[in-house]
């Protein structure tokens, strides 16, 4: 996928105009991690949903091996913060929401969907309402709906920021063992500069508004990356460099008054 000088305006010509993205350029190969991070509102959900075709930009392009970018779908998948799973259907109609969209009606895609129940650990919830599950459980079903219409390309946007810090954790693990399994290329939104570095192989940093991409940094420790991958000296060091990059980023915002 790669993106070239992109730029987003929210309300254009109207007093209340917002330059969200600017310039905005990257190449992204297949099966990479990129967690994208920045200061709140340097416009990482619209990067992510621009790459998706759900924002059309005002000027630049979006392509997927030199085809452009005009809707969202195809073989591509998000997996949203608020889990966005329909409250009236059980866990097992929710993960078959695109395949039945798709056409293809509950008996035909079974097998499928329990695979992908399976595959996320909520097997023997599949009759389950959404109601009746935590929120790491909630997000299991998100992520098997996503997974279910093996997409090429998987878009998260902060998929974990809604659940309680040990869940978190067990998550991000076990993601990565399913992209051993399903190789994918991700686009990973994250105010965690730990899940940035421990999940990614690239982390691209956001400016703050209008954002652009000001640092694009290689994690170079090699999968499969497991909690003790934490306690590596290398690991910190990724730490302590995206940190002080964002330090700048998040002084100048308040500097602008907007923090
Ligand atoms: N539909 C919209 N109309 C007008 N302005 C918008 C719209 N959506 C986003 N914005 C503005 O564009 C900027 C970028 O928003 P965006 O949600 O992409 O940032 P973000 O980095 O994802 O934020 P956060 O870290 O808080 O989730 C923000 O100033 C936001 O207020």
């Amino acid at each position: 996928m790669s993106f070239n000088e992109i730029n987003v305006i929210y309300n254009q010509g109207q007093p209340n105009q917002v330059h969200a993205l600017k310039d905005v350029s990257g190449t992204i190969r297949e099966g990479e991690f990129i967690s994208i991070i920045g200061p709140s509102g340097c416009g990482k959900s619209t990067l992510l949903h621009t790459l998706d075709g759900l924002i059309r930009p005002v000027s630049g392009s979006v392509s997927i091996n030199g085809r452009p970018i005009e809707s969202p779908g195809g073989e591509k998948a998000m997996v949203f913060q608020d889990f966005a799973l329909m409250p009236w259907h059980t866990v097992f109609q929710n993960v078959a929401f695109g395949l039945r969209l798709a056409g293809k009606n509950n008996k035909d895609v079974k097998d499928h969907v329990m695979h992908y129940i399976r595959m996320v650990g909520l097997d023997g919830f599949e009759h389950k309402y959404p109601h009746q599950l935590s929120g790491g459980m909630k997000q299991r079903v998100g992520i098997a709906r996503a997974f279910a219409v093996e997409p090429k390309i998987l878009l998260m946007d902060e998929p974990f920021s809604a659940i309680d810090e040990q869940t978190r954790e067990i998550m991000q693990e076990e993601v990565l063992k399913m992209l051993q399994h399903e190789k994918k290329t991700v686009i990973f939104i994250t105010h965690s500069i730990d899940e940035a570095v421990f999940l990614s192989n690239r982390v691209f940093l956001m400016s703050v508004r209008p954002g652009r991409i000001i640092d694009d940094l290689t994690i170079d420790i090699p999968y499969p990356r497991t909690l003790e991958t934490k306690l590596l000296p290398e690991y910190q060091e990724y730490k302590s460099i995206i940190w002080n990059h964002l330090k700048g980023e998040v002084t100048r915002q308040y500097q602008k008054g907007e923090a």
